[in-house]
Protein backbone atom coordinates (compact mmCIF):
# COMPACT_ATOMS: atom_id res chain seq x y z
CA UNK A 1 0.00 0.00 0.00
CA UNK A 2 3.03 2.25 0.32
CA UNK A 3 2.76 5.20 -1.93
CA UNK A 4 6.24 6.58 -2.57
CA UNK A 5 5.31 10.26 -2.51
CA UNK A 6 2.35 10.33 0.34
CA UNK A 7 3.72 11.58 3.83
CA UNK A 8 3.92 8.95 6.38
CA UNK A 9 1.09 10.20 8.14
CA UNK A 10 -1.59 12.29 6.96
CA UNK A 11 -4.66 13.54 9.39
CA UNK A 12 -7.41 15.09 7.88
CA UNK A 13 -9.97 16.64 10.51
CA UNK A 14 -10.42 13.93 12.49
CA UNK A 15 -12.53 13.75 15.33
CA UNK A 16 -13.14 10.77 17.79
CA UNK A 17 -15.53 10.42 20.49
CA UNK A 18 -14.90 8.51 23.64
CA UNK A 19 -18.33 7.62 25.73
CA UNK A 20 -20.47 10.87 25.34
CA UNK A 21 -16.87 12.79 24.92
CA UNK A 22 -15.51 14.37 21.52
CA UNK A 23 -11.70 14.09 22.56
CA UNK A 24 -10.56 14.98 19.48
CA UNK A 25 -11.99 17.63 17.16
CA UNK A 26 -11.17 18.38 13.52
CA UNK A 27 -7.56 17.32 13.87
CA UNK A 28 -5.48 18.13 10.54
CA UNK A 29 -1.80 16.88 10.49
CA UNK A 30 1.00 16.13 8.41
CA UNK A 31 4.12 13.80 9.12
CA UNK A 32 6.84 13.79 5.72
CA UNK A 33 9.22 10.91 5.00
CA UNK A 34 12.50 12.22 6.91
CA UNK A 35 10.70 13.89 9.57
CA UNK A 36 10.71 13.44 13.63
CA UNK A 37 7.74 15.54 14.82
CA UNK A 38 6.74 15.56 19.00
CA UNK A 39 2.93 15.24 19.60
CA UNK A 40 3.07 17.82 22.69
CA UNK A 41 0.61 18.63 25.14
CA UNK A 42 -1.01 18.66 28.85
CA UNK A 43 -1.78 15.57 29.95
CA UNK A 44 -5.39 14.52 28.85
CA UNK A 45 -5.03 16.89 25.41
CA UNK A 46 -6.36 13.50 23.71
CA UNK A 47 -2.25 12.88 22.00
CA UNK A 48 -2.67 9.09 23.10
CA UNK A 49 -6.00 9.01 21.60
CA UNK A 50 -4.44 10.19 18.08
CA UNK A 51 -1.41 7.72 18.22
CA UNK A 52 -4.23 4.90 18.87
CA UNK A 53 -6.46 6.60 15.78
CA UNK A 54 -3.36 6.31 13.85
CA UNK A 55 -3.31 2.76 14.40
CA UNK A 56 -6.64 1.46 13.85
CA UNK A 57 -7.09 0.94 17.61
CA UNK A 58 -9.83 3.69 18.33
CA UNK A 59 -11.90 4.06 15.74
CA UNK A 60 -12.40 7.89 14.16
CA UNK A 61 -16.15 9.22 13.52
CA UNK A 62 -15.50 11.67 10.84
CA UNK A 63 -12.23 12.69 8.92
CA UNK A 64 -9.43 10.65 7.40
CA UNK A 65 -6.55 9.35 8.28
CA UNK A 66 -4.13 7.34 5.46
CA UNK A 67 -0.58 5.63 6.57
CA UNK A 68 1.77 6.13 3.76
CA UNK A 69 -0.82 7.17 1.31
CA UNK A 70 -2.98 4.44 2.32
CA UNK A 71 -5.32 2.81 4.77
CA UNK A 72 -3.57 0.52 7.16
CA UNK A 73 -6.85 -1.56 7.50
CA UNK A 74 -6.20 -2.90 4.85
CA UNK A 75 -2.72 -3.61 5.00
CA UNK A 76 -2.40 -7.60 4.68
CA UNK A 77 1.33 -6.26 6.68
CA UNK A 78 0.42 -3.54 9.06
CA UNK A 79 3.19 -3.84 10.91
CA UNK A 80 5.62 -3.35 7.74
CA UNK A 81 3.68 -0.19 7.22
CA UNK A 82 3.42 1.13 10.58
CA UNK A 83 5.60 0.91 13.61
CA UNK A 84 3.99 1.11 16.90
CA UNK A 85 4.83 1.61 20.90
CA UNK A 86 2.15 3.02 22.20
CA UNK A 87 2.72 1.46 26.04
CA UNK A 88 5.58 -0.13 28.25
CA UNK A 89 3.11 -2.91 29.38
CA UNK A 90 1.64 -3.81 26.54
CA UNK A 91 2.76 -7.19 26.87
CA UNK A 92 2.13 -10.36 28.39
CA UNK A 93 4.10 -10.36 31.73
CA UNK A 94 4.83 -14.32 31.50
CA UNK A 95 6.25 -13.95 28.52
CA UNK A 96 10.00 -13.53 27.34
CA UNK A 97 11.08 -10.94 25.29
CA UNK A 98 12.29 -13.02 22.90
CA UNK A 99 8.36 -14.82 23.18
CA UNK A 100 6.63 -11.72 22.96
CA UNK A 101 8.47 -10.54 19.58
CA UNK A 102 8.24 -14.26 18.10
CA UNK A 103 4.63 -13.99 18.32
CA UNK A 104 4.24 -10.33 16.78
CA UNK A 105 6.38 -11.53 14.00
CA UNK A 106 4.41 -14.38 13.18
CA UNK A 107 1.32 -12.60 13.71
CA UNK A 108 2.10 -9.70 11.31
CA UNK A 109 3.80 -12.14 8.57
CA UNK A 110 7.53 -11.46 9.44
CA UNK A 111 11.00 -13.21 8.99
CA UNK A 112 11.45 -14.79 12.23
CA UNK A 113 15.20 -13.05 11.80
CA UNK A 114 14.39 -10.10 12.34
CA UNK A 115 13.39 -10.60 16.77
CA UNK A 116 16.89 -11.28 16.65
CA UNK A 117 17.91 -8.33 14.91
CA UNK A 118 16.00 -5.80 16.51
CA UNK A 119 16.89 -7.31 20.27
CA UNK A 120 20.32 -6.68 19.46
CA UNK A 121 19.13 -2.97 18.09
CA UNK A 122 17.38 -1.99 21.61
CA UNK A 123 20.20 -3.61 23.62
CA UNK A 124 18.01 -6.50 25.04
CA UNK A 125 19.96 -9.28 23.49
CA UNK A 126 21.14 -10.44 26.89
CA UNK A 127 17.77 -10.35 28.72
CA UNK A 128 15.60 -11.83 25.83
CA UNK A 129 15.53 -15.14 27.55
CA UNK A 130 13.45 -14.04 30.55
CA UNK A 131 10.17 -12.82 31.63
CA UNK A 132 9.18 -9.68 30.88
CA UNK A 133 7.36 -9.17 34.49
CA UNK A 134 11.12 -9.24 35.58
CA UNK A 135 11.99 -6.55 33.30
CA UNK A 136 12.56 -2.94 34.46
CA UNK A 137 10.02 0.13 32.82
CA UNK A 138 13.17 0.75 31.03
CA UNK A 139 13.72 -2.70 29.60
CA UNK A 140 9.85 -3.08 28.73
CA UNK A 141 10.27 1.13 26.63
CA UNK A 142 13.26 -1.16 24.94
CA UNK A 143 10.90 -4.06 24.43
CA UNK A 144 8.12 -1.71 22.61
CA UNK A 145 10.59 -0.19 20.58
CA UNK A 146 12.03 -3.65 19.35
CA UNK A 147 8.23 -4.31 18.60
CA UNK A 148 7.53 -0.47 16.13
CA UNK A 149 10.96 -1.79 15.09
CA UNK A 150 9.95 -5.28 14.12
CA UNK A 151 8.64 -4.50 10.49
CA UNK A 152 11.44 -2.74 9.61
CA UNK A 153 8.14 0.18 8.76
CA UNK A 154 8.55 3.25 6.48
CA UNK A 155 6.43 4.90 9.86
CA UNK A 156 6.57 5.19 13.36
CA UNK A 157 4.55 6.09 16.23
CA UNK A 158 5.66 6.11 19.55
CA UNK A 159 3.78 7.21 22.95
CA UNK A 160 6.45 8.74 25.64
CA UNK A 161 9.08 6.00 24.49
CA UNK A 162 11.45 7.48 26.89
CA UNK A 163 9.48 7.49 30.05
CA UNK A 164 11.45 5.07 32.36
CA UNK A 165 14.99 5.09 30.54
CA UNK A 166 18.38 6.19 31.63
CA UNK A 167 20.79 8.28 30.41
CA UNK A 168 22.15 6.15 27.96
CA UNK A 169 18.31 5.14 26.88
CA UNK A 170 17.68 8.61 26.09
CA UNK A 171 20.47 8.84 24.12
CA UNK A 172 20.25 5.65 22.49
CA UNK A 173 16.61 6.63 21.57
CA UNK A 174 17.56 10.00 20.77
CA UNK A 175 20.19 8.89 18.06
CA UNK A 176 17.90 5.87 17.17
CA UNK A 177 15.34 8.68 15.65
CA UNK A 178 17.41 10.49 14.27
CA UNK A 179 18.67 7.46 12.69
CA UNK A 180 15.22 6.92 11.44
CA UNK A 181 14.74 10.02 9.95
CA UNK A 182 18.14 9.83 8.16
CA UNK A 183 16.95 6.66 6.67
CA UNK A 184 13.99 8.65 5.46
CA UNK A 185 11.29 7.28 7.35
CA UNK A 186 8.39 9.03 9.33
CA UNK A 187 8.19 9.20 13.18
CA UNK A 188 5.78 11.00 15.44
CA UNK A 189 6.58 10.86 19.06
CA UNK A 190 4.33 12.07 22.05
CA UNK A 191 6.37 13.41 24.84
CA UNK A 192 6.36 15.71 27.78
CA UNK A 193 10.21 16.16 27.54
CA UNK A 194 10.86 19.07 26.17
CA UNK A 195 14.77 18.88 26.06
CA UNK A 196 14.51 16.19 24.04
CA UNK A 197 12.07 17.48 21.78
CA UNK A 198 14.34 20.98 21.49
CA UNK A 199 17.72 18.31 20.85
CA UNK A 200 15.68 15.92 18.26
CA UNK A 201 12.67 17.02 16.78
CA UNK A 202 11.96 18.79 13.50
CA UNK A 203 8.21 19.94 14.18
CA UNK A 204 5.88 19.87 17.13
CA UNK A 205 2.66 19.73 17.29
CA UNK A 206 0.18 20.64 20.02
CA UNK A 207 -3.06 19.43 20.66
CA UNK A 208 -5.38 21.27 23.44
CA UNK A 209 -8.42 19.76 24.58
CA UNK A 210 -8.34 17.94 21.28
CA UNK A 211 -7.99 20.29 18.78
CA UNK A 212 -4.35 21.38 17.36
CA UNK A 213 -3.30 24.77 18.34
CA UNK A 214 0.45 24.64 17.05
CA UNK A 215 1.75 23.35 13.98
CA UNK A 216 5.44 24.31 13.19
CA UNK A 217 9.27 23.44 12.93
CA UNK A 218 11.11 23.46 16.71
CA UNK A 219 12.55 26.97 15.30
CA UNK A 220 10.09 28.36 14.13
CA UNK A 221 7.49 27.41 17.28
CA UNK A 222 10.64 28.86 19.36
CA UNK A 223 10.99 32.15 17.78
CA UNK A 224 10.38 35.27 20.13
CA UNK A 225 10.02 32.89 22.83
CA UNK A 226 12.44 32.35 25.68
CA UNK A 227 12.56 28.88 25.38
CA UNK A 228 10.27 25.59 24.02
CA UNK A 229 8.57 25.29 27.61
CA UNK A 230 7.75 29.16 27.40
CA UNK A 231 6.86 29.21 23.25
CA UNK A 232 4.40 25.57 24.32
CA UNK A 233 2.64 27.71 27.57
CA UNK A 234 2.10 30.87 25.20
CA UNK A 235 0.76 27.85 22.76
CA UNK A 236 -1.87 26.36 25.49
CA UNK A 237 -2.77 29.36 26.65
CA UNK A 238 -0.91 29.30 30.42
CA UNK A 239 2.29 31.73 29.74
CA UNK A 240 2.49 34.31 33.06
N1 LIG B 1 -11.65 4.63 26.78
C1 LIG B 1 -11.95 5.89 27.08
N2 LIG B 1 -13.23 6.26 27.34
C2 LIG B 1 -13.54 7.53 27.62
N3 LIG B 1 -12.64 8.54 27.67
C3 LIG B 1 -11.37 8.23 27.43
C4 LIG B 1 -10.94 6.90 27.12
N4 LIG B 1 -9.59 6.94 26.91
C5 LIG B 1 -9.20 8.21 27.09
N5 LIG B 1 -10.26 8.99 27.40
C6 LIG B 1 -10.24 10.43 27.66
O1 LIG B 1 -9.73 11.06 26.51
C7 LIG B 1 -8.99 12.22 26.87
C8 LIG B 1 -7.66 12.18 26.17
O2 LIG B 1 -6.87 11.13 26.74
P1 LIG B 1 -5.43 10.78 26.18
O3 LIG B 1 -4.98 9.57 26.89
O4 LIG B 1 -5.49 10.75 24.70
O5 LIG B 1 -4.59 12.05 26.63
P2 LIG B 1 -3.02 12.31 26.56
O6 LIG B 1 -2.84 13.62 25.90
O7 LIG B 1 -2.33 11.15 25.94
O8 LIG B 1 -2.64 12.42 28.09
P3 LIG B 1 -1.27 12.05 28.90
O9 LIG B 1 -0.27 13.12 28.61
O10 LIG B 1 -1.73 12.06 30.33
O11 LIG B 1 -0.84 10.69 28.45
C9 LIG B 1 -8.90 12.22 28.40
O12 LIG B 1 -9.84 13.12 28.91
C10 LIG B 1 -9.28 10.81 28.77
O13 LIG B 1 -9.93 10.78 30.01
Amino acid sequence: MTTAAAPGIGIDRVSVRLGHREVLSEVTLTVGRGEIVYLLGRNGAGKSTLLRAIAGIVPVCSGAITVNGGDLARSARPLTELGTHLHPDGFHPGHTGVRHLRWLATASGIDQKRVRAVLDDVGLTQAAGERISGYSLGMRQRLGIAGALLGDAPTLILDEPLNGLDIMGIRWVREMLAGLAAEGRAVLVASHLFDEVARSGHRVVVVDGGTVVADATVGEFITGHSSLEDAYLTAVGQSR
